[in-house]
């Protein structure tokens, strides 16, 4: 398995301190951000634009930064998420017209790409433009808030894009997001997840480095 990544959403982390929530949490072990985008009309919430992520490279944040895009329409907004300071660049299929395009701006751009997968929708998008996917996000609730409890049913989806990623020639990352704790990582891991996005079970305890050392030694176990 690739090394894990592990990647805190800044949705849960106290916003009025944000630039110090993020030293705090990379200093802690974490490797990337998670930045959770919400347009109030793809997903029924607001959270925060290219503006903040900019914010953030201007505190001194060094680490990926992995923006989640919950908005439609997508191809607007890349380019400013791209000069903000985005290392990786996700969107939903149904939410960009012309999917391979998309990925390509976000290619164009300099960025990586991701494609997310709600826990209804079926990976079939996958088929015509994998070639062009550096990192497949499994949601594992139904966007648009943090906090919620994991849907068993994505360990299945898990074990299924893990198959399709092995059969491709080039690495992609595979990433779950919602409701993974300390509980769920090493079921996670052990269906194929190397890249896992947690909010609530990061920023909700005092102590994270604490819970991220929890989190990759109980990930650990599903590799032994
Ligand atoms: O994108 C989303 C929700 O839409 C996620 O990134 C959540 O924000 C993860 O939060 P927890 O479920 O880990 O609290």
């Amino acid at each position: 398995m690739n090394d894990l990544i592990i990647a805190p959403s800044i949705l849960a982390a106290d916003l009025a301190r944000l630039g110090d929530e993020v030293d705090q949490v990379i200093r802690a072990g974490a490797d990337w951000v998670h930045f959770d985008v919400m347009d109030n009309h793809y997903v029924p919430n607001l959270s925060f634009g290219p503006v903040v992520c900019q914010a953030l490279r201007r505190h001194g944040i060094k680490a990926p930064i992995d923006v989640h895009l919950m908005v439609s329409p997508v191809d607007r907004i890349i380019p400013d998420f791209a000069a903000a300071g985005a290392d990786l660049i996700s969107f939903h299929p149904e939410a960009s017209a012309h999917v391979d395009r998309s990925l390509q701006l976000i290619r164009d751009q300099g960025c990586q790409t991701g494609l997310v997968f709600n826990p209804a929708t079926p990976l079939d998008a996958l088929r015509y433009v994998i070639d062009k996917v550096d990192l497949i996000l499994l949601m594992s609730v139904n966007p648009g808030f943090g906090g919620q409890q994991f849907l068993p049913v994505t360990l299945e989806k898990l074990r299924e894009a893990r198959a399709l990623i092995d059969a491709q020639s080039r690495p992609i990352r595979l990433e779950v997001d919602g409701g993974v704790g300390p509980d769920n990582i090493e079921a996670v891991v052990a269906a194929g997840a190397d890249t896992v996005v947690a909010g609530s079970a990061i920023f909700g305890q005092p102590d994270y480095a604490a819970v991220i050392d929890t989190l990759r030694q109980r990930a650990a176990r599903a590799a032994s």
